[in-house]
């Protein structure tokens, strides 16, 4: 350790914007914002994140500190803008949960998109947990059914009800974050959770069913009752030229159990003639769409790598 950096401030960072890092530190947890010191190179910092800062940590209007370590993850969320995008962004680091917040409608349920972001939970190391918004809109019954063989808690809410007394209980101690498709309702809902946080509010676009755009990067809020939520902007499809296309199976345990009946070698894909799969959907012990989700994420990645 440098001398200089021996009675380095540890914090966490909150939030990201062009350079400038906002770290919460010290027991009376003030806002301290900071810089990356030249010896930190070209390593991201990112929302999550526990450093080290030295200079003025005063966190005085117009005081800056610098950050000189930052140290081991015990989680990272990774995310590409597409498949094909070779350039993978960690999104957040030292999160325990992701949790994918998905509307019953307005706009419609994705469940393409739900399956990509619990592979990418599981490729993470983070506990998934699935909260169904808009549910005056809809019966959340449906999306509860098509994901009840994954173990993977499930919330639903709406604008008035107590349900959020529940969620709180969920996200307590934890630190959370939160994904979904733009529009679905997670600012409003981080507004019921941290009173005070003024995440802005979108209108759905009726014609494409696409929240505006608010917000453009995670930011760490403390929940009133104890934990964190990431908050991070409105999504459209998420990228997972990361992650190993044999470990997407992980996210579809209910497919896992019936392909240990495939020929070795099966690679589980729609060209296969006798994958099990095909045979525990004709006998109805799986959800044809659940196969269909998951052979579409393989497909993605034979595209990718141009078989
Ligand atoms: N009916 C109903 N509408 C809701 C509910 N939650 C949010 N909305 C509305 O849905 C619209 C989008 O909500 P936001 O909270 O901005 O959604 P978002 O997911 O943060 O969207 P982005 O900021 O684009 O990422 C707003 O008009 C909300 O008032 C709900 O439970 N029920
Ligand atoms: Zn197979």
């Amino acid at each position: 350790m440098r001398p200089a950096h021996r009675n380095a401030t540890p914090g966490m960072v909150t939030a990201v914007d062009r350079g400038r890092y906002t770290c919460v530190v010290g027991d009376d947890e003030r806002i301290v914002v900071a810089i990356t010191a030249r010896e930190l190179g070209r390593k991201a910092v990112v929302v999550g994140d526990r450093v080290d800062l030295v200079g003025d940590v005063s966190g005085q209007e117009g005081s800056l500190a610098r950050i000189v370590r930052v140290h081991p993850r015990t989680s990272v969320l990774r995310r590409t803008a597409d498949d094909d995008d070779p350039v993978e962004r960690v999104i957040v680091a030292n999160a325990s949960h992701l949790m994918i917040v998905t509307s019953i409608a307005d706009p419609e349920p994705r469940p393409r998109l739900i399956d990509r972001c619990l592979v990418a939970a599981y490729d993470a190391g983070m506990t998934p947990l699935l909260c169904l918004t808009k549910s005056d809109l809809g019966d959340p019954a449906e999306l509860r059914r098509r994901y009840a063989p994954l173990d993977v808690p499930t919330v639903a809410t709406s604008l008035d009800d107590d349900a959020r007394a529940e969620l709180q209980g969920t996200l307590r101690d934890r630190t959370t974050v939160l994904v979904g498709h733009s529009g679905v309702g997670k600012s409003t809902l981080v507004n019921s959770l941290v009173p005070g946080s003024d995440r802005a509010i979108g209108e759905v676009n009726v014609v494409t069913g696409r929240g505006r755009h608010t917000s453009s990067s995670a930011v760490a809020l403390q929940l009133p009752q104890g934990g964190w939520v990431i908050d991070t902007p409105g999504i459209r499809s998420f990228g997972l030229a990361h992650v190993d296309p044999g470990a997407f199976i992980e996210a579809f345990p209910d497919l896992a159990a019936e392909t240990e009946r495939c020929p070795r070698g099966c690679t589980h894909s729609s060209a296969e003639s006798e994958c099990a799969l095909d045979d525990a959907v004709a006998e109805r012990r799986l959800d044809g769409e659940r196969v269909e989700s998951y052979r579409r994420l393989l497909a993605s990645r034979e595209r990718q790598s141009g078989d």
